[in-house]
């Protein structure tokens, strides 16, 4: 079953394509890594596949209305601002919103998916916390706690692990691999190629807005492809450890 199809999806800035016939389809149990420069169109296309800004093309969830959708797919945009000064706790409970009738409080069922997700992020510590005066990385750890209390099959994530600790960093990339395993898909944006590389089941490379590559990590990160997009050079093993990619010279 796919959770999500994009076909011929593009973006027009002016008359630039910054998302540029994009066709990919997300079935289950897949952690997909989203990569690309700066600039190479990724939360362009992550906006534009949830319906969010207007698009050419098809995306599966832009058709949908607003309400089934927010069952379908949780969101983590790039932006971590979190508006009010409320408790880790109720900022979580938020993610639970589309599954209740309106103006419901939260049921045991809700609130068992709450305590899923706090334990998932490593959030028991700081659930009464005020949110608006905990660190950047903090934040960023409670707003992805957030989109998994929704326990949607998919979850988009804009670069949620930038600004993370590397401890943090691979307990999230770690997280986000297991939800795969039980079934759940997950696409998350992320410059880190090592990371990539190391819990990705599949990665989808951007190039000016073009999807150049679409595949397992080791299909995916060619040295000609790292060479052509990236304009760098990098270190592929795989070792009884895992993958270990890294990043190593500028090519040219
Ligand atoms: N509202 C807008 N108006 C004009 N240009 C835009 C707009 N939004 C994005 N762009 C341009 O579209 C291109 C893709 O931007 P996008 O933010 O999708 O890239 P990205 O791959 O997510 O980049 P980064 O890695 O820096 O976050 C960029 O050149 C950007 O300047």
């Amino acid at each position: 079953m796919s959770l999500l199809t994009l076909s011929g999806l593009s973006v027009f800035r002016g008359t630039r394509a910054v998302v540029d016939d994009v066709s990919a389809s997300v079935g289950r149990g897949e952690c997909i890594g989203l990569v690309g420069p700066n600039g190479s169109g990724k939360t362009t296309l992550l906006r534009a596949a949830l319906g969010l800004i207007g698009a050419q093309g098809m995306s599966s969830l832009a058709l949908l209305g607003a309400a089934e959708r927010a069952r379908r797919v949780a969101w983590m945009p790039q932006a971590r601002e979190i508006a009010w000064p409320v408790s880790v706790e109720t900022v979580i409970a938020l993610g639970r919103l589309p599954h209740l009738p309106r103006g419901a409080r939260l049921r045991d069922a809700d609130r068992a998916a709450v305590e899923r997700a706090i334990t998932h992020m490593g959030l028991e510590a700081m659930r009464g916390r005020t949110a608006t005066r905990l660190s950047g990385g903090e934040q960023a750890r409670v707003l992805i706690a957030r989109a998994l209390a929704q326990e949607t099959p998919l979850v988009l994530a804009d670069e949620p692990i930038a600004g993370l600790d590397p401890a943090h960093q691979i307990a999230t990339m770690e997280l986000f691999a297991d939800l795969a395993w039980g079934g759940r898909s997950i696409i998350v944006s992320l410059h880190d190629l090592g990371l990539a590389a190391r819990h990705c089941t599949r990665l989808l490379m951007l190039d000016r807005g073009r999807l150049v590559a679409d595949g397992p990590p080791n299909e995916v990160l060619t040295a000609e492809n790292v060479a052509q997009v990236f304009g760098i050079t990098a270190f592929y093993r795989e070792t009884p450890q895992g993958v270990v990619f890294q990043p190593m010279e500028l090519t040219g």
